[in-house]
């Protein structure tokens, strides 16, 4: 394929030992040879990397000292020649590389463009060039793994594998119609798609299932720390982030604002956010923050409510548990290294089973009991299942999520004896939307707003 080579910074910017700026295309390896001055670039050996200056090719001044790879197509990236400046680190340094290579044949790539090169190339499907952009924007080492196995293809050839098996159920329908060899045709076709409709159904079905999990793995467990002012909130974020990110005092109303984490609890990934003690104030920094915590209560996955034990049950506390009623809830009773004040019938009753937990968080106890509650509260006590193929991606779960439809549609057309070339449009359907997920007949449009979600230099 004719590809005009595409040039950009594909290293952050800001100060740095070394930056790169990467090219591909059909003429990488010329322009860049072009602005190198000590050796002939062209005619080095593939995957190989060259000291020497860059010049500005008129005037011969020099531009930068570097170190440039040349990886000739098709082993590479985008399967097109790559050329790799490797140069200083600094803001003008490697604006001044990009700028000499744009000025020289190159031109400046759009963001993800690397990326959609080695998907236009055939390297990977889209699944893979999305899970390229996840690895990315991973924060925690479960995302990355996850991100990783899909970039394996993983789904992919799972995907590959169910489309396979309705082309072919689509292929023998057609055959059996075309030339009946029995006279009971109609009906052993019938029985073939029903089975094949099933199995495929099943698949997606259990592909499904692993998108909770998925998407917690992805972007981490929401989790709010709530509770009334001083009982300990600041003090559970640090622990459970082994940090002293939060501020701690005796002074109640001490965290203003909400902080956010990102911490794994048992190989859970949370996104942990302490909240400002909720309670009425006059106190207008408070009150923002009061605000919100209400807020970061609503878009939280799990709440850990945190109650004083030093304290009788109040209105305040009980007004929490309401405002948390339809979430996953763990309910700790922290401070249980001073005198017991608070009644604990009264905290089951209110808690309604959500599991409740006592703590001193000052003296480190309960800790191991909480983080095995957090675990429990979604993997079923169970971490992990290393080989599953989780699907994570939104636009993945909505196409898996179609394409359930369409099985079902096929399924009901067959237990109601419809003509069969109706069942085949669904199956075709189903067919069809698998294949977006892996970028088959997917729409030009669509491919672009993917991939201008990746950083510019991918
Ligand atoms: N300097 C540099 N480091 C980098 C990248 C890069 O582009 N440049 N990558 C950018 O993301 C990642 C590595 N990803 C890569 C994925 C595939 C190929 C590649 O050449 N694949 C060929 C053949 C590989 C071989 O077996 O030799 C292929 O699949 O055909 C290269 C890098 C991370 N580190
Ligand atoms: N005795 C005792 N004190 C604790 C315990 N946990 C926290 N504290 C103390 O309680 C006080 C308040 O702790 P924080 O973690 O700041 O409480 P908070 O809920 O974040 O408070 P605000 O941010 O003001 O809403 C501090 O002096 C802590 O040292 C505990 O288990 N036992
Ligand atoms: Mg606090």
């Amino acid at each position: 394929m004719e590809q005009d080579t595409i040039a950009a910074i594909s290293t952050p910017l800001g100060e740095g030992a070394i930056a790169i700026v990467r090219l591909s295309g059909d003429e990488a390896l010329e322009i860049a040879n072009h602005v190198f001055s000590h050796k002939n670039l062209t005619d080095v050996t593939s995957h190989t990397i060259h000291y020497g200056t860059l010049v500005e090719p008129e005037t011969a001044d020099k531009v930068e000292e570097v170190m440039v790879s040349v990886m000739k197509a098709p082993k590479t990236f985008t399967r097109e020649d790559i050329v790799e400046i490797n140069c200083h680190g600094g803001m003008v340094s490697v604006n001044r590389v990009l700028q000499l290579v744009l000025r020289h044949g190159a031109r400046l790539a759009e963001p993800g463009e690397f990326t959609k090169r080695a998907f236009l190339n055939g390297r990977i499907d889209l699944s893979q060039a999305e899970a390229v952009m996840d690895l990315i924007r991973s924060k925690t080492d479960r995302a990355m793994s996850l991100a990783l196995k899909q970039m394996d293809g993983r789904l992919s050839q799972l995907i590959r594998d169910l489309r396979q098996q309705l082309i072919e159920t689509v292929a023998h329908v057609e055959v059996n119609i075309d030339y009946p060899e029995y006279d009971d045709v109609e009906e052993m076709t019938n029985e073939l798609l029903k089975q094949r409709a099933q199995y495929v159904k099943g698949e997606v079905q259990s592909l499904l299932r692993t998108a909770k999990q998925g998407k917690i793995l992805r972007e981490g467990i929401g989790t709010a720390i709530i509770g009334k002012p001083n009982v300990g909130k600041s003090s559970l974020m640090n622990i459970l982030a082994h940090d002293d990110k939060a501020i701690v005092t005796e002074i109640p109303g001490t965290t203003r604002d909400v902080i956010e984490e990102y911490v794994n609890v048992r190989g859970v990934p949370l996104r942990l956010i302490d909240t400002a003690g909720i309670r009425e104030t006059e106190d207008i920094v408070e009150k923002i923050g009061v605000e919100r915590s209400r807020q970061a209560l609503q878009d939280a996955d799990l709440i850990l409510l945190v109650l004083n034990g030093n304290e009788p049950l109040t209105e305040e506390d009980r007004a929490l548990f309401e405002a948390a009623r339809d979430l996953d809830v763990i309910v700790i009773v922290n401070k249980t290294d001073l005198e017991q004040q608070i009644n604990m019938d009264d905290v089951n009753e209110v808690a309604q089973g959500a599991p409740v937990i006592t703590t001193s968080l000052i003296e480190e106890q309960g800790i191991d009991e909480l983080e095995q509650a957090i675990a429990d509260t979604f993997f079923d006590g169970e971490v992990d299942q290393g080989d599953l193929t989780y699907v994570s991606n939104v636009r993945h779960i909505q196409l898996l999520e179609q394409a359930q439809d369409a099985l079902n549609d096929a399924l009901e057309s067959l237990e109601m004896d419809m003509p069969l070339d109706l069942v085949q449009i669904d199956i075709t359907r189903t067919w069809e939307l698998l294949g977006e997920i892996i970028g088959e007949d997917v729409s030009d449009s669509l491919i672009d707003q993917l991939f201008s979600q990746f950083c510019l230099g991918k």
